[in-house]
């Protein structure tokens, strides 16, 4: 979508970046860095857009390498959340990369369409791959994308909720 960048070093998990040092309840602000991957086409690009800018574009380029946007959103306490997002390309060329985003990442995203079996297929081994090498605490959330083509529907809200838990 936005081009080839490759994630700075630094970036890393959940973390505190601004407390109070005397322990009064002042605002917090969180950093999580969040990535996402699955199949190429099933709406990766289209789900940050949504969550960054509130938009939807039918039109989404296919995404080379990776590309990364930021939303920071504000908790009832006040606490202020940084998502650091890293938006990876799903086309097969670019798998050897993923690890480069998805190291160290609080948060991932897997993404699959509802009316595509290889894309559940797909999926399951980014589950796998991230139980396996992502970090020990990471927070995976598997996302049945393309809801409103329901009547096309060929993955079974069981057979995902099967792997989901
Ligand atoms: N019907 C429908 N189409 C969608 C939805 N989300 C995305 N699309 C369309 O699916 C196509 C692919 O969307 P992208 O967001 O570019 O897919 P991607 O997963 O980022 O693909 P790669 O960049 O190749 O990894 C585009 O034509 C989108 O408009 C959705 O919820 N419903």
């Amino acid at each position: 979508m936005l081009g080839t960048t490759l994630p700075d070093r630094s970036s890393g998990q959940l973390g505190v970046i601004n407390s109070d040092s005397n322990g009064s309840t002042d605002a917090k602000s969180l950093r999580v860095k969040l990535v996402l991957l699955g199949d190429s086409g099933v709406g990766k690009s289209c789900i940050v857009l949504r969550f960054v800018r509130g938009q939807f574009d039918p039109t989404s380029k296919v995404t080379i390498g990776a590309s990364f946007l930021s939303q920071t959103i504000a908790l009832q306490d006040s606490t202020t959340v940084k998502f650091e997002i890293w938006d990876t390309a799903g086309q097969e060329r670019y798998a050897a990369l993923a690890p480069l985003y998805y190291r160290g990442a609080a948060v991932g995203v897997i993404v699959y369409d509802i009316t595509s079996p290889e894309s559940f297929n797909k999926a399951q081994y980014w589950v796998k791959e991230l139980q396996k090498h992502g970090s020990p605490d990471i927070v995976l959330a598997l996302v049945g994308n393309k809801a409103d083509l329901h009547e096309s529907r060929e993955v079974t809200t069981q057979v995902s909720a099967a792997l989901d838990s």
